[in-house]
């Protein structure tokens, strides 16, 4: 039996199924999704509020990591994949034909399991995207560096050493590096796929409570194994079981008092 205390009651629970505008960074409507003839996803519908922490629970296979990919269109890339119905970003449905996927993913930054900092400096890692955009101008460039390494709780470990390898870096500093990446370019959301799961204990609390502080200028969307790490982290859960969304809820109700058997079951460890 595993026991959850929710410890994330500092945010107030917002009525998720009636967000007003301002309070909403994307709507997930009547989402559908196969990999070729296997459907992975049924009828999700959901709506993500603004600078707060999102987090997607459910047991292995149940397509958590799946859903978060639609959100940048990442399944893009797999060929067997067809998506069906709607995101909608600024009320521009993101699968639209005339949508540029790249543009889209420099508002909608991703952090993966695996840290995957580039074979290149530190300071270069954290500039990439700057770069490619055209940017060069060096002042321009070293003060959001600072800014995201200090955004991503990293600047102080390592800003006597920015030409050095980021590969130099433990397992820990490297996924706040990829996270001080993703920041510089100034996405409006970050998704993050389960970041802590190859991380030792104390890198993970330091990950943890720095996504605490990024939902201030970002919205965070959150895939866990870890139910106690949904619990810590997240404002709002999304439990998800066998490719639908179950039941989505501020984060202290859904442990508490969930409003499904279902969810119930889960949290408490009855299966999953
Ligand atoms: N590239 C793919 N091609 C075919 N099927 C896939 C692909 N990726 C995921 N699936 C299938 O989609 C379903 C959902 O998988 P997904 O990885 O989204 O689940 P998950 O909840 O994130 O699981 P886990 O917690 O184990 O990572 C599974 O049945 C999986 O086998």
């Amino acid at each position: 039996m595993i026991s959850v205390t929710p410890s994330n009651a500092q945010t107030e629970a917002l009525d998720l199924e009636n967000l007003s505008a301002e309070q909403t960074a994307l709507e997930i409507r009547d989402l559908n999704l196969h990999y070729g003839e296997a459907q992975a996803l049924y009828n999700i519908d959901m709506t993500i509020p603004k600078n707060r922490v999102t987090a997607f629970i459910g047991p292995s296979g149940c397509g958590k990591s799946t859903l978060l990919r639609c959100i940048n269109r990442m399944n893009d890339l797999v060929d067997i994949c067809k998506v069906n119905g709607e995101i909608r970003l600024h009320d521009k449905n993101i699968y639209d034909k005339d949508v540029d996927v790249a543009e889209l993913r420099r508002r909608i930054g991703m952090v993966f399991q695996r840290p995957n900092p580039f074979p290149k400096s530190i300071y270069e890692n954290v500039v990439y995207g700057l770069r490619l955009q055209g940017i060069n101008d060096r002042r321009r460039l070293d003060e959001i560096v600072e800014r995201s390494l200090k955004g991503a709780a990293l600047w102080d470990e390592v800003k006597d050493r920015l030409n050095e390898s980021a590969f130099g870096l433990s397992g820990g500093q490297q996924q706040r590096l990829v996270i001080a990446r993703a920041i510089a370019i100034e996405p409006e959301i970050l998704l993050l796929d389960e970041p802590t799961s190859a991380l030792d204990p104390i890198s993970t609390l330091t990950i943890e409570e720095l996504i605490t502080e990024l939902k201030e200028q970002f919205t965070v969307v959150i895939v866990t194994h870890n139910m106690q790490q949904a619990a810590r982290v997240s404002d709002q859960t999304a439990f998800m079981y066998m490719g639908k969304l179950i039941e989505y809820a501020d984060t202290n109700t859904l442990f508490t008092t969930p409003g499904k058997k279902q969810t119930e079951d889960y949290i408490t460890g009855r299966y999953g």
